[in-house]
């Protein structure tokens, strides 16, 4: 099993050493290296199995905590399994890491009211996600009919102050696919807030200027969404350069460049209302680069690099630690992070695949150059 090297480059000494924070931001973007609180991931694939312990490293090495998604195979619906999954990502993770798994159900049509009151006593559970049936990879036992069925349950979630996630796509197959986030918004999302003012909701990674919007629209402290390096960096466009590009491939789909800049815009203006979810989404190889590939990026191994380029380049890496490490616990009501990390602007060669006895795995960027390498501070 190849090792996955997570810090690939030796950091270079260009330690920038100064008492104030505010100038020690500033020289970061003229110098080469700052340190800001450790960040989280509010929107993390594990998976279980070999595929677990091939990727958990590389999300422990520079996350505190992460939001972990349940549509494994089984979905993880209950409390108890929730329970149980946490176990196998505790055991799976390097022995001194201090990582933290937040766990979340799945919602069905068949959750009860009662199992939200279980995950909030569990103290384990943080969050429900709200997979349209038929939206994306492992969405089959997700919701057919959310008004029609599950109203009490979303009752409940109010009351235990329990956060929806919301994979924000509807299903219909005569919706373009280019379109199905602002349908969605349309139809279900909207409906959605103002029937439960005071539910709150993290519309996850979003993707076009109506989310942005509708996201600035709503009250404050109650719905806001995260954003993936993939919509922050790529357009539409990185799905054909060159020839159809599987490891490009993720749901919901790349959107045109006006899109992604908003996104960008979003990001980088300083609201609270967006931060950090990765979305990294792990697929073997073969799946990935067959007739019927499977959606999903893995960006794990370069989701820090890529976001800090992402807000390099608007000029905003002053804004980069609000988005990664505060805006996450605040909405969460959580305590921010207090270890750090320092991200450095060394060049550092991305794997070109990341190899283990059952398969290969492709990471975002592969075998590409980027800068600002993470380590721990
Ligand atoms: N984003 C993706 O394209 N895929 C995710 C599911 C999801 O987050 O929608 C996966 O689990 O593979
Ligand atoms: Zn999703
Ligand atoms: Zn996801």
């Amino acid at each position: 099993m190849l090792k996955a090297s997570f810090f690939p480059c030796k950091v270079t000494s260009l330690r920038f050493v100064t008492n104030r924070r505010q100038n020690h931001l500033k020289a970061a973007i003229t110098k080469m290296e700052f340190s800001i609180t450790q960040p989280d991931d509010w929107h993390l694939h594990l998976r279980d199995g070999e595929l677990l312990e091939a990727v958990v490293s590389h999300s422990s090495n520079h996350f505190g905590r992460a939001i972990i998604m349940p549509n494994l195979k089984p979905p993880v619906t209950k409390t108890v399994e929730a329970m149980a999954y946490r176990e196998s990502i505790l055991k799976a993770l390097p022995e001194t890491s201090t990582f933290t798994p937040m766990m979340t159900l799945y919602l069905t049509d068949t959750t009860t009211p009662h199992e939200i009151k279980l995950a909030r006593e569990s103290g384990v559970v943080f969050a429900v996600k709200l997979y349209p049936a038929g939206a994306t990879t492992n969405s089959q036992h997700g919701v057919t009919d959310l008004f029609g069925k599950c109203l009490p349950v979303l009752e409940e979630m109010v009351q235990q102050n329990m956060p929806l996630l919301v994979h924000g796509e509807v299903t219909s197959p005569e919706v373009d696919v280019f379109d199905r986030e602002k349908v969605f918004i349309d139809e279900v999302l909207s409906p959605l807030i103002r029937k439960f003012p005071r539910l709150k909701v993290v519309m996850e990674h979003i993707t076009t200027t109506d989310a942005v919007k509708f996201v600035e629209s709503c009250n404050d402290g109650f719905v806001a969404a995260t954003v993936t390096p993939q919509h922050l960096a790529l357009n539409r466009n990185s799905l054909f350069q060159g020839g159809l590009q599987p490891h490009s491939y993720c749901l919901p789909i790349l959107k045109r460049e006006t899109h992604r800049q908003a996104l960008v815009s979003a990001v980088t203006s300083g609201s609270k209302r967006f931060f950090i979810g990765t979305d990294s989404a792990p697929h073997e190889r073969r799946n990935k680069e067959c007739p019927c590939g499977c959606a999903g990026i893995y960006n794990a191994p370069v989701a820090l690099s890529a976001y800090a380029k992402v807000f390099e380049e608007a000029g905003a890496l002053d804004k980069l630690e609000a988005f990664t490490s505060f805006n996450g616990p605040d909405f969460y009501g959580l305590p921010r992070n207090t270890s750090k990390i320092k991200l450095t602007k060394t060049p550092w060669k991305v794997p070109a695949s990341y190899s283990y006895s059952w398969g290969d795995i492709i990471p975002m960027f592969a075998g590409e150059t980027l800068e600002w390498l993470p380590s721990p501070a």
